[in-house]
């Protein structure tokens, strides 16, 4: 099952290690989503191709282009100016859709308070990182993450490196965010 945790405030030793607070201190998903609007399914990831719950979600969603990353020395060129790039904090015009078939690695989030949290994806996690917010990814210590994308019509993967606040995106995230918030605390 996905973990989820909020970091530490550690910058000097490796991202690649789990930078937990003491105690550790984790959220559950409900918590996660709330905090940041990230969604998490878990998909069957030996045989996606016929996995319902992607099945519902790619056509409910309309996602109409896949393809597959895999991040490791050996696989991705450029791979120590790719990995920079992933874990400078940045954000997206579109959401982030990643579903991991093999390996590991931790996508980081800043929450409503501007912490960092840290979502551990294994085979099988599906997460949904919505557009405007700020977010960086890291491989873990194994080194090694296979992965597919969605998205809708053509993928555009350009980041936006912090500070983004001026986009349309990041003011309609921010905007969501808020009336969710409202939402939640009028129930
Ligand atoms: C496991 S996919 C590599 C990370 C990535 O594509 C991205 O955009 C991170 O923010
Ligand atoms: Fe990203």
């Amino acid at each position: 099952m996905v973990k989820v945790w909020f970091m530490d405030d550690e910058q000097e030793t490796d991202q690649r290690l789990e930078h937990h607070r003491s105690p550790p201190d984790y959220l559950e998903l409900p918590e996660l989503y709330q905090k940041t609007g990230v969604e998490y399914f878990k998909i069957n990831a030996d045989d996606y191709q016929n996995d319902a719950i992607l099945g519902e979600l790619r056509a409910k969603r309309g996602y109409t282009y896949d393809d597959e990353i895999t991040c490791s020395e050996k696989c991705l060129p450029d791979y120590a100016n790719k990995l920079k790039n992933f874990f400078t904090e940045h954000l997206h015009t579109d959401e982030e859709i990643r579903l991991v078939l093999d390996g590991s690695g931790y996508f980081d989030v800043r929450d409503n308070e501007e912490q960092w949290l840290r979502i551990q994806v294994v085979k099988g996690d599906l997460i949904i990182i919505p557009a405007g917010i700020y977010h960086r990814f890291t491989l873990d210590s194994n080194n090694f993450i296979k992965a597919r994308r969605y998205f809708v019509g053509e993928p555009v993967w350009t980041p936006h490196n912090r500070p983004a606040d001026d986009l349309d995106c990041r003011k309609s995230y921010l905007k969501h965010q808020a009336e969710s918030f409202v939402q939640l605390n009028q129930v």
